[in-house]
């Protein structure tokens, strides 16, 4: 198993660009088996999900290249309907195959997504919109059969903002006939980027960004070429980086806009932020104040994926923070590791009451989940001595070598395999 020796206290300075966003590429790369052609992204992440997409995406019969940041998938050569159950297993996001394979091809069989460390993350949303929009769903020994008898656009109202859902439905309701809404649609930046993506290919979407969204059935899509958005978490998770092990960092290629839930927060525990068109300067020189109340919430709030980060932060400031995880049922595994790392946090449900310290200690800890990895390499960073992560193989899941980046900023950190 990889971990991740710190040997902490080096302060971080310099620059470094941020690549595309996994929670965008993900269901784009889903979404290239609607148009039958040749899709070029630009600015895809090499990480350890994108590959168990293309994966999935092989397996099913479509031709796939990944070089350079560049993956070209020509869906052209659909051959199969039914997803390899080990690989549905490796990765919650390979659902987001229903609404394209229905779509397509009227028919998918797919085993439940694999479980997951941050609560039960149930897929009752995703069935019951596309139960609404026609399909037929039989579940039996864990597999979901599904059938499009007639998809016919409708009005969905989601009960909760769900990203996965929102994307899900706006990946069938493409090829429906009619007119679907969603409303109480999820907001985050990376459903622009679907609907960008999909407009392009010849879908007629509108509303992406806001709470309703309007999906005009179309007859064809075609093949393209798209460029990713930045991921606004590696960007967030950077700057709490530069926060927590201090100096002056800049962040190339973000969007300072979907950033700013963040930086708000960072600015809030004394961070300098400096924004200037599409870069970042972060810059951190004394002991950070604590925030008294972080509320993780659906976007445009503070994002649950940037809780873990944030709450290792906290760990050191000066004063007593509360934070607050308000989507995922179970998403303070890193607790009980930073713990060991020095800090002094106590849990009550789903409330962390972190009491600052002046420092964290080195020490062996375990990496439970990916955005809980992460928080533990930078508490590493800021501790006296040396900090051995353990069972990166999570972190390797959202971050394209998040060791490779730290240490072009100045970290002491290695990879030992
Ligand atoms: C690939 C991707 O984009 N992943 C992101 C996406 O995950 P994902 O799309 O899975 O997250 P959702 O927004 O769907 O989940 C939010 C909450 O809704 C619940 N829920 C969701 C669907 C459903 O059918 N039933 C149900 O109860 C979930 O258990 C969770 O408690 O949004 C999350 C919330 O911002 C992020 O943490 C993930 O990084
Ligand atoms: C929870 C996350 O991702 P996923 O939905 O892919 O598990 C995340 O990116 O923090």
């Amino acid at each position: 198993m990889s971990k991740l020796l710190i040997r902490g206290r080096n302060k971080l300075n310099g620059q470094i660009r941020i690549g595309g966003a996994k929670n965008a590429v993900l269901p784009i790369l889903a979404a290239t088996v609607l148009n039958g052609g040749e899709n070029i992204l630009f600015d895809s992440p090499d990480l350890r999900d994108v590959h168990s997409m293309i994966e999935i995406l092989r397996s099913i019969g479509c031709k796939v290249s990944f070089e350079n940041s560049v993956l070209t998938v020509n869906s052209s050569t659909l051959s199969s309907h039914e997803i390899p159950e080990h690989l549905v297993r490796e990765m919650r996001s390979s659902i987001f195959l229903m609404g394209p394979m229905l779509g397509r091809c009227g028919k998918i069989k797919i085993s439940y997504p694999g479980g997951c460390e941050i609560g039960p993350r149930p897929i009752d949303l995703h069935l019951k919109a596309l139960r609404e929009l026609g399909v037929k769903i039989t579940e039996a020994h864990g597999f979901l059969e599904c059938e499009a008898i007639k998809l016919e656009g409708k009005e969905i109202h989601l009960d909760y903002p769900s990203v996965g859902a929102t994307e899900n439905i706006m990946l069938v309701a493409v090829l429906a006939k009619g007119i679907t809404k969603i409303r109480n649609a999820a907001k985050e930046p990376e459903i622009v980027d679907l609907q960008n993506y999909l407009n392009r290919m010849g879908a007629k979407i509108r509303g992406a960004g806001t709470s309703e969204i309007i999906i005009e059935g179309v007859d064809k899509l075609y093949g393209l070429e798209h460029k990713i958005i930045p991921d606004r978490i590696v960007a967030g998770t950077i700057a709490t980086a530069g926060a927590i092990a201090g100096g002056e960092i800049i962040l190339n290629n973000v969007v300072v806009d979907h950033m700013k839930p963040i930086l708000l927060k960072l600015k809030e525990a004394g961070c300098w932020v400096f924004e200037k068109n599409n870069s970042l300067k972060i810059k951190s020189s004394q002991r950070l104040k604590a925030v008294e109340m972080t509320k993780t919430l659906p976007y445009p709030g503070f994002p649950t994926d940037m809780q873990a980060q944030f709450m290792a932060l906290m760990t050191i400031a000066r004063g007593t923070s509360i934070i607050t995880e308000t989507v995922f049922e179970n998403r303070f595994k890193h607790v009980d590791e930073l713990i060991r790392m020095g800090a002094k946090i106590k849990i009550d449900g789903r409330v962390a009451v972190i009491q600052g310290v002046k420092k964290l200690t080195g020490a062996k800890v375990f990496a439970k989940d990916l955005r809980g990895g992460a928080a533990l390499v930078l508490a590493g960073l800021t501790a006296e001595g040396t900090t051995i992560v353990d069972n990166i193989k999570h972190i390797d899941r959202g971050y394209e070598q998040l060791d490779k980046m730290l240490k072009e900023l100045g970290a002491d950190i290695k990879r030992i395999d």
